[in-house]
């Protein structure tokens, strides 16, 4: 990881234009529909984030014999190893997704219809993250995957040998939306089809629309009725699908004008009827004063006066959005109840507990009171300098650097985690003004 970084900002003016690399939900799935298309589908503008060049490498190695032998992430397990092995000691493939948890989802389904048997594993953080509810899901539908440590966590052995047992299957809907999409993603090419009955609560509800939008682009149909949503067997279109920019990155680009006295930013490429539901950070800073000017193929964001009334704000329909919009109101001191961040708990790190202790070194609380969480700014003091511990979490970084515009100096730890999502981030810092200082 590379070293810790200290931001510095004289002015509280920001005046520039920022291309954003292309979203990293967008451009997983499209990676994926491009190797289920078997290459029928091709994707444009692939995103720089780290977690989607680490897929787009695995998936197009299954692409390109050539290319398998490229890829970094995908190892042949040898004897010398310590990785685990099958019974019978025939050598397995281990694919290693790192920390990228969405990747980590869809490469399952993937795989267990794919006829391969590999390792699926990731960095110490996936091995905690649940994924027992896709596992069931695809062990109902004729999957042969074991869990290789710990039940109903990574890394997982996929054996290969599916045939479909049924086309209908229930799955619980509250605790990640990335199992649906990645049931969704293989559907068309499941002999039956799926019928997929979510059951309780959707969380993250726009991503599975995305996956949707982006099927429907690569000529695949879907009815969603109540709370079943079906897909036919059928065949991808021949087509291509264009990456949007990352509207998550734009978030922190919105904090940005939020914290400023002035700001004027174009954001090109960006649009209002963006497949990502995190365009919503838009109507979001619209609370703190900022506009945003759809016109040049991009979105224009001007911070104006305006007093703060919204007090109740609701993640979860955008999970990506809560740190930088929490930071933001403890920022401006403004005491907002937040909803909906039940899922943080499980993402890079505990997201919850992380703003907690990165908030505390400026008095601020985030309080739990069960569903609910409130800001207590009345002991929130300004420190000349607070040093931002990141826990792995690319947005914990990204979300606490704006506050960089009201702290003097403002130390962010193990600042190369900002590649998962968004490897320019420090670079595009530093074109909009902020001293960036390797420690
Ligand atoms: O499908 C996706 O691309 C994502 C879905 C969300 O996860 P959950 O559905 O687990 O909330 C989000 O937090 C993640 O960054 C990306
Ligand atoms: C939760 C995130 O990613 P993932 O689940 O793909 O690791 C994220 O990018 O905030």
């Amino acid at each position: 990881m590379k070293p810790n970084i200290i931001l510095r900002k004289n002015s509280k003016t920001v005046n520039t234009t920022i291309q954003l690399t292309g979203s990293k939900s967008e451009c997983n799935r499209a990676l994926v529909i491009e190797a289920l298309s078997q290459g029928r589908v091709k994707v444009t503008n692939v995103s720089d984030a780290a977690d989607a060049v680490l897929l787009a490498g695995i998936l197009r190695s299954e692409l390109s014999e050539a290319g398998v032998q490229n890829s970094e992430a995908r190892t042949q397990n040898s004897e010398s190893e310590s990785g685990p092995l099958t019974t019978d000691n025939r050598q397995l493939t281990t694919v290693n997704i790192g920390p990228a948890g969405t990747a980590m989802r869809f490469l399952t389904a993937y795989y267990a219809i794919s006829g391969e048997e590999v390792i699926l594993t990731g960095s110490e953080r996936m091995k905690q993250r649940p994924i027992g509810i896709l596992v069931d899901a695809l062990r109902t539908l004729g999957a042969n995957i074991d869990y290789v440590e710990q039940d109903g966590y990574p890394p997982l052995h996929i054996k290969g040998g599916f045939e479909q047992k049924t086309d209908l299957i229930s799955i619980q809907g509250n605790i990640s939306s990335q199992y649906i999409t990645a049931l969704l993603l293989i559907a068309a090419r499941l002999p039956q089809g799926l019928r997929l009955q979510i059951e309780g609560e959707l969380t993250s509800r726009p991503y599975v629309e995305m996956t949707l939008s982006m099927l429907q682009q690569a000529g695949i149909q879907h009815q969603w009725e109540d709370n079943v949503i079906s897909i036919a067997s059928q065949e991808f279109a021949e087509t291509s699908i264009w990456v949007e920019p990352d509207w998550s990155a734009a978030s922190y680009w919105y904090a940005i004008a939020a914290l400023s006295d002035e700001a004027e930013l174009f954001l090109p490429g960006l649009t209002s009827y963006s497949l990502q539901g995190d365009s919503v950070i838009g109507e979001i800073m619209a609370n703190f004063g900022i506009t945003s000017q759809f016109k040049d193929g991009g979105v224009y964001l001007k911070k104006e006066p305006k007093p703060i009334v919204r007090k109740i704000f609701d993640m979860i329909q955008c999970p990506d959005l809560a740190q930088t919009v929490v930071v933001v109101c403890a920022a401006l001191g403004h005491e907002a109840t937040f909803t909906g961040l039940e899922t943080l708990k499980i993402k890079e790190t505990d997201r919850i507990a992380a703003l907690q202790n990165e908030l505390g070194k400026m008095g601020v609380k985030l309080i739990e009171k069960g569903q609910v969480y409130k800001l207590d700014c009345s002991e929130k003091f300004i420190p000349q300098k607070m040093t931002i511990k990141t826990y792995e979490d690319h947005r914990m970084a990204m979300a606490f650097a704006p506050l960089a515009l009201i702290i003097p100096e403002l130390e962010v730890e193990e600042a190369a985690v900002v590649d998962k999502s968004y490897p320019a981030f420090w670079t595009d810092l530093e074109k909009a003004g902020f001293e960036v200082l390797d420690v």
